[in-house]
């Protein structure tokens, strides 16, 4: 059992906050239980040699993060390819590179990124990239929990270059992970513009038969809409609506080019949506994803970084700061993007299927942090990763006091070490 004690502040997932109580994590058999209240050891009548005590003073506890939208491998293209928009990023510099990667390069990648969340405060996140089993097994090593989705492209990928045996391997993919505790299989049609009607319905049957949830890339770019309404005269959103894929079951990332009409489609199937806010802005992928129509309609919203490569950090304390004023700058409304709206889409894994119950302590003992008016102001408005002090992810402590307690950190260097010299084999 761990104590957190005599902690400051509580923002719990309702975003309620509580000051100055104790926390008692508990693992079950059915899971993690939370008690919080003052004075718990002798109000629960605990054995303190029971207890993993943690002190809570000066500290803000929230729940974990939870990123909805990223490519954790990518890690190892952070910084190859700035300053371009998406379409000439993927085609000329991300896909020649990316064809390079082996499924160790991906394992290594996948460590990288599954630490630089968890020093970030990320617990649970939703994943798309190449050799999905190196990204699950790097997942569990660390401690958190993922929804790892299996990507499909029409002309292949790194992993393999024909469609029907991918579309067999994601299969296959999700027979093996369906009963893990920490991940959950998906299946990923990467996007309207490589995958064929045939891809998304083949990809949708899958996610139907085993429960997964289906993530896709929709409606990121104006080029990506212009391209298909000169094509097939529907736009992303009305093409998947046509050929049966939008369902309570479909995660789509970035829906920044979307008519209030399709919005009403994306509520009306209960699709859920990652924003990823600082990747369109970096990408230029043009316009602002719009946030007030879809709250106003009802569709769920997450947020998400999408891949190092295009943001270029994991940060997710960074991203709810930028979706927030985006939002105010892009209305001239500075109610816009409030606190609470951006702090729920953060702390959402609901949209996952994944129950949050992992606690993430800020270290309030930094200038930039204090005086507290209002905790989650400074959470929002003030802090940003680093500030992250320890993380207790499906009741074990991943993190305490910024050190990784999930691994041995000698091994860092020597991961350090590995990723730099996969470094090598791209090109800028
Ligand atoms: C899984 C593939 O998806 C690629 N990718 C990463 N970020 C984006 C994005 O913003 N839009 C479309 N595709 C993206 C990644 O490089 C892999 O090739
Ligand atoms: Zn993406």
């Amino acid at each position: 059992m761990i104590l957190i004690k005599n902690l400051s502040y509580l923002i719990d997932k309702d975003l309620k906050v509580y000051e100055n109580c104790d926390v008692l994590i508990k693992k079950e058999e059915d899971g993690i239980k939370k008690i919080v209240g003052k004075n718990l050891i002798e109000k629960e009548n605990l054995n303190k040699s029971d207890l993993k005590i943690i002190d809570g003073k000066n500290k803000a506890g929230m729940p974990g993060l939870v990123n909805t939208h990223t490519h954790i491998p990518m890690t190892l293209l952070r910084g190859i390819a700035d300053d371009m928009r998406l379409e000439e990023w993927l085609r000329e510099k991300i896909w020649p590179n990316e064809a390079k990667l082996t499924k160790e390069d991906v394992y290594y990648g996948s460590l990288l990124g599954c630490l630089e969340m968890l020093r970030f405060g990320v617990t649970i996140f939703n994943d798309m990239y190449f050799f999905a089993e190196k990204v699950a097994e790097a997942t569990k090593e660390i401690g958190l929990r993922g929804v790892i989705s299996f990507p499909i492209i029409d002309v292949g990928t790194p992993e393999c270059e024909n469609r029907d045996k991918l579309i067999r391997m994601a299969e296959n993919f999700i027979k093996k992970y369906k009963e893990d505790k920490l991940i959950k299989p998906a299946i990923a049609p990467h996007a309207p513009y490589t995958c064929s009607e045939e891809t998304y319905k083949e990809c949708k049957e899958i996610a139907d038969n085993y429960g997964t949830l289906l993530h896709t890339h929709l409606s990121e770019t104006r080029y990506e809409v212009v391209e298909m309404e000169n094509k097939i005269g529907l736009r992303p959103i009305e093409y998947l609506e046509k050929i049966g894929v939008l369902d309570n079951n479909v995660i789509a990332a970035h829906c920044v080019w979307v008519t209030k009409e399709e919005v009403r489609k994306l509520a009306k199937h209960k699709v859920k949506v990652s924003h990823c806010p600082i990747s369109n802005m970096k990408l230029a992928s043009g316009g602002v994803m719009p946030l007030i129509e879809m709250l106003n309609d009802g569709v769920e919203i997450t947020i998400g970084t999408d891949g190092v490569a295009s943001n270029n950090n994991l940060d997710m304390l960074e991203e709810i700061k930028v979706c927030s004023i985006l939002h105010k700058a892009h209305r001239w409304d500075a109610t816009v993007g409030d606190i609470d709206t951006v702090l729920k889409m953060a702390f959402n894994s609901d949209a996952l299927g994944i129950e949050n119950n992992d606690i993430v302590l800020i270290d309030l003992t930094a200038p930039h942090l204090r005086p507290i008016h209002n905790i989650k102001s400074n959470i929002v408005y003030s802090a940003n990763g680093n500030d992250v002090d320890t993380v207790i992810a499906n009741g074990e402590v991943l993190m305490e006091n910024k050190r990784f307690k999930c691994i041995d950190e000698k091994f860092l260097d020597k991961l350090y070490e590995k990723v730099d010299k996969i470094k090598e084999k791209f090109s800028c």
